[in-house]
């Protein structure tokens, strides 16, 4: 192809095509794992699969919580008492906070705020 301009160059149909670029070395093995080797996606979904049944536990346990919880305010309300014991609920931010540091308060809050008010 000497001679010849670049566009002549990439209309020429009869000069040897150029190779095509190179693969990349590491394709993702899967997009969804965010793992760069297959060995790596087979960990995360196997232990993606182990996270799933314990969320599905934890959401058991919590809507049992609640059972038990309205069980109480229930009774409370229904001899004349307050729905809510503050003291009660300190212990058991507290019970959280020590197990799992600061971001067991938020935890516990939440669960006290899910299991408040419904009966
Ligand atoms: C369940 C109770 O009643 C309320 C709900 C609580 C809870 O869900 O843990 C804690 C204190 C109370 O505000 C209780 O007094 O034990």
């Amino acid at each position: 192809m000497s001679g010849m301009s670049g566009v002549q160059a990439v209309t020429d149909l009869t000069s040897t095509p150029a190779a095509a670029p190179a693969a990349p070395v590491k394709a993702p093995a899967t997009t969804d794992t965010g793992a760069r080797t297959e060995a790596a996606a087979g960990v995360i979904t196997d232990a993606r699969a182990r996270i799933d049944d314990l969320d599905g536990r934890i959401i058991g346990l919590v809507q049992e919580r609640m059972a038990v919880s309205a069980v109480i305010q229930r009774e409370r309300i229904g001899s004349g008492g307050r729905r809510v014991n503050l003291s009660r609920e300190m212990e058991i931010l507290e019970h959280y906070r020590g197990q799992l540091g600061r971001p067991g308060t938020a935890l516990a809050m939440t669960l006290l705020e899910l299991c408040r008010g419904r009966v």
